[in-house]
């Protein structure tokens, strides 16, 4: 749907508290760090399977030795591809140094990927630029160890240009515009600030450059650097980062829109964007689990100390709920529980449309993500029939025989496999390049188990282009014959773009969008399209925090079903026989559901930061004058 690289993604940190021989004593090895760090990164490939990145650091070690490893890959199955090669090479020191296996200093001194320090990260880059160079961490190197910088980050921000202006306001002239270039330069200069302030305070004091260095360490305000850094950035974030000499540190945007999770006890600290992950890996429980608050930073000094600190205040919490409906892994004990609930909230509205008539109706998913969700729907739908079979009963008491109520009780609500995925990857974070080719291919259907008198109601968690379901799903499923076919989406209706992370950056790409605008032309009411971009060319110049979302004005004069209807006529192809209806969730049912994640910007065009309603006028923009470009 774009053309330039996001970061919609998951990272993973871990610090080792103990010397790395506690490791070996206790669990076998002195890589323990790399053995965790690859579960943390496979348990969190749903959030990017395009590219994936590690690095670790060694502490204390001499002057002229290596101390930071770097590996990133961007080849089919990233992450196997970089523990493939950590481990060839550790495997290959081993065997060419025999005197290093029980020796675990001779293993730190002479092996890379050994350390205290790892950071990792799986991404997914759309359009295009899916090259080496965009895959994280990012690098920033300098002869000064606290100068070294290493960052990764979910994110993404509204305004880059900005901030890469302020940056040549500074006096610097970076070397390309790309945001994590421009983030991490950001935080280096700050840091480079800290460290030359520190270093006159030693100075002053009498030290050496050489007796400085420790001080440095020890005495380095994280929390200025990041206050300082993070000033202007306008958008959704968890970033995280790594000092040469090894402290570390996580942070995360005011309004809490990317997630961040972390854990801590005498041996690790470990964050990640997805709790289960945590639980997983180290065996601990949900509640041991903590989430970062949104502004604030966990701060791992070199010295073991680790502190959650304000770094930004926090805006009103719009955590994302795009997360809670497809993104993070269906594991976690709250989203579980919220994926079926968005099923059982939306069952009413099924209900209606295939006239409640549950016995010629078979239920459905698509896989993978709506399969929580059409768990609730199906406890929802038993529900129904037990009230219905209750009523049955209670009303012919007098007259039922035992045939008859064993006939009743024999009734089910019919549920199927009915659509097969035969590759294991999300096709929306594929790149745009190649995923109309997948989304065509990657299912399958089952036959046999439809009747030309059924209606087949099929769940997914969301409908944003359409393509799903245009270019796969509604054909394969006519090719079964029912009567109707009902498809529900556990998310509302997809209408503005996102800009902190999830990569839907143009507004036509939408089906709901591009609905609206059919309606307009219908109704011959195209003088609202043509208003609204007048009102969006008048604020271009305007500030952020004066601009106003307009787009709401194509959607105002339709009610969601209208919007609905709309969709399900165009994405039904011409060749299809039964009748198609499309259901959306409503936004009221959606925060009932999941009730900690109202991020709800790409559902009603409420942004949580100012730079979001730029971004979503620039959108307007672009699509009226034809411009297929990015609008952030
Ligand atoms: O309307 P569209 O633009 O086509 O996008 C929506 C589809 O994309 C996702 O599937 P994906 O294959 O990524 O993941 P899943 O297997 O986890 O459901 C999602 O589950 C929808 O099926």
């Amino acid at each position: 749907m774009s053309d330039a690289i996001k970061h919609e993604c998951g990272i993973a940190l871990l610090r080792l508290k103990k010397p790395l021989e506690f490791y070996k004593e206790k669990y076998g090895s002195a890589f323990y760090g790399v053995q965790k760090m690859y579960l943390l990164m496979e348990k969190q490939h749903n959030r990017g399977q395009d590219g994936a990145g590690f690095a670790s650091i060694k502490f204390d070690v001499e002057p002229g030795e290596r101390y930071i490893s770097r590996v990133r890959s961007n080849k089919a199955q990233p992450i196997q591809d970089i523990f493939a090669q950590i481990n060839d090479r550790i495997n290959e020191e081993l065997a060419l140094h025999p005197e290093y296996n029980d020796d675990v200093q001779l293993q730190k001194d002479n092996i890379p990927y050994i350390g205290e320090l790892f950071l990792g990260h799986v991404r997914y880059g759309t359009f295009g630029k899916n090259s080496i160079e965009s895959v994280h961490p990012f690098l920033r190197q300098n002869n000064w160890m606290h100068r070294n910088l290493i960052v990764a980050g979910n994110f993404n921000m509204t305004n880059v240009t900005e901030l890469f202006n302020s940056l040549v306001e500074l006096g610097q002239h970076p070397k390309e515009m790309a945001d994590t270039v421009t983030v991490m330069e950001k935080i280096g200069h700050f840091l480079d600030d800290e460290v030359t302030d520190l270093y006159q305070e030693c100075k002053n004091n009498g030290l050496s450059k050489r007796e400085a260095s420790p001080v440095i360490a020890e005495k380095l305000n994280l929390v200025r650097v990041l206050k300082r850094a993070s000033r202007g950035w306008d958008g959704g974030y968890a970033m995280a980062g790594l000092l040469g000499h090894g402290d570390s540190f996580v942070l995360r945007d005011p309004a809490g829109i990317r997630p961040t999770y972390f854990y801590e006890d005498d041996e690790v600290v470990v964050v990640a964007s997805e709790r289960p992950v945590i639980q997983t890996v180290f065996n601990v429980s949900f509640e041991k689990i903590q989430e970062l608050k949104p502004g604030n930073a966990l701060i791992i000094k070199k010295n073991g100390t680790v502190s959650e600190e304000e770094i930004n205040t926090p805006t009103i919490k719009k955590a994302c709920s795009f997360e809670r409906i497809y993104f993070s892994r269906g594991s976690d004990a709250e989203i579980y529980q919220e994926r079926k609930e968005l099923g059982k909230l939306i069952l009413p509205a099924v209900l209606e449309a295939i006239e409640n008539d549950t016995d010629n109706t078979v239920f459905s998913y698509i896989p993978n993500t709506a399969e929580t969700s059409f768990y609730g729907m199906i406890e929802a739908a038993n529900d129904f029939l037990n009230q219905r079979k209750n009523k049955f009963i209670l009303d012919n008491r007098k007259t039922l025989t035992k045939e008859k109520l064993e006939e009743i009780l024999s009734v089910k609500i019919r549920t199927e496999k009915i659509a097969i995925k035969d590759a294991k990857l999300r096709t929306f974070i594929t790149d745009d390049a190649n995923r109309d080719d997948l989304v065509a291919h990657v299912y399958d259907v089952t036959y046999g188990v439809i009747q030309p008198s059924d209606n087949l109601v099929i769940i997914d968690d969301s409908i944003v282009r359409g393509t799903t379901l245009k270019k796969s799903i509604l054909r394969m499923m006519d090719r079964l014959n029912p009567k109707r076919i009902v498809v529900v989406s556990s998310a509302p209706q997809i209408r503005y773009p996102d800009c902190y992370g999830i990569d839907m950056s143009t507004l036509e790409g939408f089906i709901a969008f591009q609905a609206a605008i059919e309606l307009l032309k219908e109704r011959k009411m195209t003088n609202i399209i043509d208003d609204v971009y007048k009102k969006c060319k008048a604020q271009e110049n305007l500030k952020d925090a004066e601009v106003i979302n307009f787009v709401k004005e194509i959607y105002n004069p339709f009610t969601d079903t209208e919007i609905s209807n709309k969709i399900a006529q165009m994405l039904h192809p011409e060749d299809i026989k039964a009748e198609v209806k499309i259901i959306f969730q409503t936004v009221d049912d959606l925060h009932i559901a999941c009730p900690k994640n109202l991020g709800d910007w790409y559902f009603t065009g409420d942004y949580p930061t100012a730079g979001g309603n730029r971004v979503v006028n620039k959108a307007f923009i672009n699509f009226y004058e034809g411009k297929n470009a990015r609008s952030y």
